[in-house]
């Protein structure tokens, strides 16, 4: 299958400073990459980039995919909007009947195990985790075809962030879903992804790319 992701020579600065020095990277289609590298060798910039939030300054990047979803380490939830809401309102720019909406959301919600109460709750009543969970069903309520999450589960316990990085399993291998996370945790990369990239210190290029052997990435 083709690569849902190309990046050939990218790179980028902030000012003078030169953070991506030259990105060739490729990420198949379907599946979890993993995106390793120093603290500040510019992980979060290389996913901001493949969203299209920041510009590059050259090189190319091909997107082989129809919509992506983005989800950060904060879950970035509208306090004054229940979880049911909040996820809804994903759906608002697309121009979604509110009936249909609330519908959507609220299946999304269960899919990533809160109950139909929680939905009804604001963010501050919920747990961490759980509030995590309301972010992850915002991102996948839109059906991306491709998940760009940066370290969406570091601030979770163990525990739970493995509970939550088997729900990101289960639904890339469920709805065909290419996916690519930003992890410092080399164990967990090597349990959830079947591919390990890993960047240099800045400015970062690609130290390597390893492949995890095994069927689904040797679980
Ligand atoms: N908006 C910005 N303006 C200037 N410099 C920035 C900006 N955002 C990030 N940087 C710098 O760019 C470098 C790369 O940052 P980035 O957040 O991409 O790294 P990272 O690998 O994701 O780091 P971490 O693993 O600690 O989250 C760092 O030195 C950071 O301080």
């Amino acid at each position: 299958m083709s690569d849902a992701l190309i990046l050939e020579g990218v790179r980028f600065s902030y000012g003078d400073v030169p953070v991506l020095a030259g990105i060739d990277l490729a990420v198949p289609t379907g599946g979890i990459t993993t995106l390793m590298g120093p603290s500040g060798c510019g992980k979060s910039t290389l996913l901001a980039i493949v969203a299209g939030l920041l510009e590059k300054d050259a090189g190319r990047v091909e997107r082989n995919f129809e919509r992506a979803a983005i989800m950060f380490q904060d879950p970035l939830l509208l306090p004054w909007r229940t979880a049911l809401a909040n996820v809804g309102f994903a759906l608002k720019a697309g121009r979604v009947p509110a009936a249909e909406r609330r519908k959507r959301a609220g299946e999304m919600l269960v899919s990533v195990g809160l109950s139909e109460a929680d939905a009804e709750k604001y963010p501050r009543q919920l747990s961490g985790g759980m509030r995590q969970r309301v972010a992850l069903a915002r991102a996948l309520v839109t059906e991306p075809d491709f998940l760009i999450l940066d370290e969406p589960f570091s601030s979770l316990d163990g525990d739970l962030a493995r509970q939550m990085h088997s729900l990101v399993r289960g639904i890339v291998e469920e709805r065909g879903v290419t996916a690519i996370i930003v992890t410092h945790d080399a164990a967990e990369a090597a349990r959830i992804s079947e591919r390990i990239v890993t960047l240099s210190p800045a400015p970062a290029r690609v130290a390597g790319a390893e492949d995890v052997p095994g069927p689904s990435g040797g679980r």
